[in-house]
């Protein structure tokens, strides 16, 4: 809409009423999302570690960033804004422990900057949850894979 752009997104929820009530219980909503999302991939591209797996995979950041709203939107606001995939997008990434734990890292620094403690506190249990079974799902690939190749042991 014309003049609309600075103002915030309105909350489209499927659930109008669990969003509001956990919008009071941790103080979050969808502009603190969004600063979040932005500061926290603008430490990534600038992470040692993180930075080049990104790089090599993400050439536009505009559509990635507004995905990631979406994404964060629907698991920590229960909006339903996000509908994608996250597991056959990091199912064959070179990733170990070692990136998850820094991407974990990054996320919770992050979430404390950005959030009152109660919202980081609400985020960080489901970055935690789901960085676990992305983990998982990157471990069962990879192992689905090397037995394809004989055992020479
Ligand atoms: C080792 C840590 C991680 C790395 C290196 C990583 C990397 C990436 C990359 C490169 C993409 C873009 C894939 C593409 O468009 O082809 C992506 C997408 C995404 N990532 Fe991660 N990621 C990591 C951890 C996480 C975690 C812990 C979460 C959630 C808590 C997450 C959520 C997502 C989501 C929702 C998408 C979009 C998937 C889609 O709908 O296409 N990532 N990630």
């Amino acid at each position: 809409m014309v003049g609309m752009q600075s103002e915030q997104p309105r909350i489209s929820s499927a659930r109008p009423e669990m969003t509001r009530a956990i919008m009071d219980k941790t103080g979050l909503d969808q502009g603190m999302l969004t600063d979040l999302v932005h500061r926290f991939y603008g430490k990534v591209r600038a992470d040692s570690v993180l930075g080049p797996i990104f790089a090599s995979r993400i050439t536009d950041w505009e559509p990635h960033l507004a995905r990631m709203i979406a994404f964060w939107s629907s698991v920590a606001l229960m909006t339903g804004q996000y509908h994608g995939a996250p597991v056959p997008a990091h199912a064959h990434l070179p990733v170990t422990r070692t990136h998850f734990d820094r991407w974990l890292s990054l996320f919770r620094e992050t979430a404390y900057e950005t959030c009152p403690p109660a919202g980081a506190a609400h985020v960080m249990i489901r970055a935690e949850r789901i960085a676990h079974s992305l983990h998982m799902a990157v471990e069962d690939t990879a192992r689905a894979n090397s037995k394809t190749v004989p055992n020479l042991r």
